[in-house]
């Protein structure tokens, strides 16, 4: 059997690992992404991996924050080349970080497009012959900021929250049709896009994220691709991945009464360490605020 499976933001960084981890066993590969260049690198690199010689690796590009029809016109022309999607991966995505006040109100508007917008649309346009076939994958990559909201992400980690949401109330739509959604958070990864994100970064938004050791994306690739195919709801990396992920489970879905009855016996114990974190990210905070004024009267008097 023929699995098929359509990666957005398959090009770079996480994505791509994630694409090479599902060629890896087996599956037909459709990568969306924008950049046709970076794009035919990546098919070249996938290919490396093959493990027959009928695996395909097709390539579309489009923004899939745009227009939702462009969207949904490309991957039904994969769809009629590849066969129906399995697994869509929503992993197209970007950060931009800044103190409230200083990020455009653009900003606000292009990671919502991105992030959110760009995970409904290709979800969108599979769900419906998913649903036919009793059949499908779809993750979300959402990030250790979908969790909780720390300095600079004002507007990354409000759109990083909102697939959540999204995840959730489709979650409950869809089990009866043996499709299964997962929410990915991953920690700091090491990929061209946080390279990127770092040119910008506010020093507090850099201390506070330190706490938690950046990710290979090979790594987190794997972990999430497990996770889809388990049909877990959640997918985290490492011990404040596991702790934020049981912390911060609310009312979201429960993939097994193992991981419930943790989520149960561990609460208590995972908040008493986080008011921990939570004070220590406030004197970070505070300690920068004091940084500046200290330099800013230096400067004054020179
Ligand atoms: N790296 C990290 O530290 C973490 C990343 N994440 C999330 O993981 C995801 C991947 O991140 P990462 O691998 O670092 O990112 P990269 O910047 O390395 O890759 C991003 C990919 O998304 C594509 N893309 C971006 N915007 C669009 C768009 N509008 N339409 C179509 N494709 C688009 C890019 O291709 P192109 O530009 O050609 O369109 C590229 O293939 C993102 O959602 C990110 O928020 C979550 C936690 C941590
Ligand atoms: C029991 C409680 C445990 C608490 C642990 C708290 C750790 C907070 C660290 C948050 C790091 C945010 C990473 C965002 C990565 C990201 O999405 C960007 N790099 C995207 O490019």
């Amino acid at each position: 059997m023929r699995v098929s499976a359509e990666v957005t933001g398959g090009s770079s960084g996480i994505g791509k690992c994630i694409a090479i981890e599902c060629y890896k066993q087996g599956a037909f590969i459709t990568l969306v992404a924008r950049n046709e260049d970076k794009l035919l690198q990546a098919k070249k690199e996938i290919e490396k991996h093959s493990i027959n010689d009928k695996q395909v690796v097709l390539c579309i590009s489009v923004d899939v924050s745009q227009d939702y029809s462009q969207v949904e016109n490309v991957i039904k022309q994969a769809q009629e080349k590849l066969g129906p999607v399995d697994m869509l991966v929503n992993c197209a995505g970007m950060s931009l970080s800044g103190k409230f006040e200083d990020l455009e109100v653009s900003t606000f508007e292009r990671l919502m497009s991105v992030n959110y917008l760009g995970s409904v649309y290709p979800s969108r346009a599979v769900i419906t012959t998913m649903k036919e076939r009793r059949v499908g994958r779809i993750v979300f990559v959402s990030s250790q900021a979908g969790q909780l909201g720390l300095f600079g992400f004002t507007a990354y980690s409000s759109s990083k929250f909102a697939i959540r949401g999204l995840a959730e109330a489709l979650q409950m739509e869809v089990k009866p049709y043996n499709i299964y959604v997962t929410v990915a958070y991953p920690p700091d990864t090491d990929t061209p896009g946080f390279a990127e994100e770092n040119k910008t970064k506010p020093l507090e938004t850099r201390l506070i994220s330190e706490t938690v050791s950046v990710c290979k994306p090979e790594q987190v690739a794997k972990q999430i691709v497990k996770d889809a195919i388990q049909g877990n709801f959640n997918s985290s990396i490492g011990s404040d991945g596991y702790m934020l992920s049981s912390l911060t489970c609310g009312m979201a879905p429960v993939t097994s009464i193992t991981e419930g009855l943790q989520q149960v016996v561990t609460m208590g114990l995972f908040r008493t360490i986080a008011l921990f974190y939570l004070g220590s990210f406030d004197s970070i905070v505070r300690r920068c605020m004091m940084q500046r004024a200290k330099s800013e009267i230096a400067d004054k008097t020179a």
